[in-house]
C-alpha cells in the first residue's frame, strides 16, 4: 500500500470510471467517448442522462420510452411539498435542495442499506434526476409567494424547470441555451461533490444519502458555489474601469477571483467557451454589455498575471443572469445538471464497490501523555 502524500488528493487515481474523460492538459471533455463539442450540437440533456446511466446512447425507440417515464417521475411526495412550502424564504436554494433530496429518501420504501437491485437503483436514480429540478423550483416559486403549478410531462427538462420557474412555457432559444448548460455541466470525473457521494455510497449507504452528500459538496465556492461568487463579484466592481484596481488588490491580499483557475485543467476548460459563446449571444440581444466586458477583462488579466484561465463556473454566471434566472439558482442549476453525473457515478461505484478509506499524516503529539485531571489543565 503506498503512503504518499498528496494535499488535496491531488494527482491521486481514486477509482476506475467509463463515464467523463477530463484531459487537463489538451483542454478536452468528452462523455462515454463523445466529445461535449459534439455531443452540444447532436444531443439534448434528455439523451445525456441516458448515455450516462445506460453507458451508451439511445436509439429512437428507448429515448422515447426513456422520456416518457422521465417525464411521469416530477411528481413531488406531499411532505417534500409541506417542507417547501414552510422552509424559510431566506434559505440558501442549495440547503433546501439538500433537504428535499435527502426527505425524498424518506418517501421511497426502494431506498435501502446496501447496493441493492441494479435497474431498481437505476430507476431511483431516474427519479432523483427528474424531481430534483422541481424542489429548486417549487422552493423559488413558494418563497416569492407564489402558487405551485402541478408538473407536466410535455416539456423537457430545461424548459420545466424554466416554465416552473416564470409561470410561462420559455422561448425555444431559452430552452435550447440551459440545455447546452445542462448538457457540459452533467459529469465531470472525480470531482469534489461526485467524490463526495462516491465515499458515502461505498459505505452501502444509500442513493439519496449519495446525493445528499454531493449537494453538500458542491455548495462551497471553491466548487459550484464559484458561480453565484462571480456575481457577487461583479456586481462588487460595478463598473467597468474599477475592474483591474479591483483584480489587483484581490491579488495583492492573495484572495481567490472566483470562476479561475481548475485544479485538472491547466489550459482552458472546455465548457467555458461554449458558456461565454452563450453569453455573448444573450448580452447581445439584451444590449446590456457591461457585465460581459468587465468579465472578459478580468479573463485578460488573470491570464496575463497568474496564467489562469476561466472555468465552466465564470461565463456560467452570465448565461444563467442573462435569462433572468434570480442569482442563488446558479448553484442549484449546477446540481440539476450534474445530478444525471452524481447518479451514473454512484451506480458504476456500487457495480464495483470498495471503501474509500486514505489515511492522514497525523500531526499530533507523537508520545501519549498522562491525562491532567480537570483542576489542572
Ligand atoms: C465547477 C468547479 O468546481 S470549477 C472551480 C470553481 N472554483 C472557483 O472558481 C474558485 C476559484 N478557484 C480556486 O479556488 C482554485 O483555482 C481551485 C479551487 C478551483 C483549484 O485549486 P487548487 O488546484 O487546489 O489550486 P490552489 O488553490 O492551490 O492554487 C494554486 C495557486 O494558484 C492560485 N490560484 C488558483 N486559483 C486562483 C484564483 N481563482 N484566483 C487567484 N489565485 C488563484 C493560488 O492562489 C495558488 O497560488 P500560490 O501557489 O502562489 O499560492
Ligand atoms: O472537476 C472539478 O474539479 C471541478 C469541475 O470543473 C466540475 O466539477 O465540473
Amino acid at each position: 500500500m503506498s503512503t504518499e502524500y498528496s494535499k488535496g488528493l491531488a494527482g491521486v487515481i481514486a477509482n476506475e470510471s467509463a463515464l467523463s474523460d477530463v484531459r487537463g492538459a489538451e483542454g478536452k471533455l468528452s462523455y462515454l467517448g463523445y466529445d461535449i463539442d459534439d455531443l452540444v450540437e447532436e444531443c439534448h440533456f434528455g439523451e445525456i442522462i441516458y448515455l450516462l446511466l445506460n453507458h451508451r446512447l439511445p436509439n429512437p425507440n428507448e429515448l422515447k420510452d426513456f422520456t416518457v417515464k422521465l417525464r411521469h417521475s416530477r411528481e413531488l411526495p406531499p411532505g417534500v411539498i409541506e417542507f417547501l412550502k414552510t422552509a424559510p424564504k431566506d434559505a440558501n436554494p442549495m440547503d433546501v435542495l439538500r433537504t428535499g433530496v435527502s426527505m425524498l429518501g424518506l418517501y421511497d420504501k426502494r431506498a435501502k442499506i446496501g447496493e441493492g437491485d441494479p435497474e431498481v437503483n437505476k430507476e431511483i436514480a431516474m427519479s432523483i434526476v427528474a424531481r430534483m429540478p422541481v424542489i429548486v423550483a417549487y422552493f423559488h416559486r413558494a418563497r416569492m409567494g407564489l402558487s405551485l403549478p402541478p408538473v407536466r410531462s410535455d416539456l423537457s427538462g430545461p424548459a420545466h424547470f424554466l416554465y416552473l420557474i416564470n409561470g410561462e412555457v420559455p422561448s425555444e432559444d431559452a430552452e435550447k441555451t440551459l440545455d447546452i448548460a445542462f448538457t457540459i455541466h452533467a459529469d465531470h470525473g472525480m470531482n469534489a461533490s461526485t467524490f463526495g457521494a462516491r465515499v458515502c455510497v461505498a459505505t452501502l449507504s444509500d442513493i439519496y444519502s449519495g446525493v445528499t452528500t454531493a449537494i453538500g459538496t458542491l455548495k462551497g465556492p471553491l466548487h459550484g458555489g464559484a458561480n453565484e461568487g462571480v456575481i457577487h463579484m461583479l456586481e462588487e466592481i460595478g463598473r467597468e474601469d474599477k475592474v483591474d484596481a479591483y483584480i489587483d488588490g484581490k491579488l495583492a491580499r492573495k484572495e481567490k477571483i472566483m470562476g479561475i483557475g481548475h485544479r485538472v485543467y491547466t489550459t482552458l476548460d472546455p465548457r467555458a467557451p461554449h458558456l461565454k459563446k452563450m453569453a455573448e449571444k444573450l448580452t447581445a440581444e439584451l444590449g446590456e454589455p457591461k457585465w460581459l466586458n468587465m468579465s472578459n477583462r478580468i479573463a485578460e488579466i488573470m491570464k496575463e498575471k497568474k496564467g489562469l484561465n476561466a472555468n465552466v463556473d465564470f461565463y456560467s454566471a452570465s448565461v444563467y443572469y442573462s435569462l433572468g434566472i434570480p442569482t442563488d439558482l446558479f448553484t442549484p442549476i449546477f446540481a440539476i445538471a450534474r445530478s444525471a453525473g452524481w447518479v451514473a457515478q454512484i451506480l458504476e461505484q456500487l457495480e464495483d464497490n470498495r471503501l474509500y478509506r486514505p489515511l492522514t499524516l497525523y500531526t499530533g503529539p507523537q508520545e501519549t501523555m498522562p491525562v491532567p485531571p480537570m483542576n489542572e489543565r
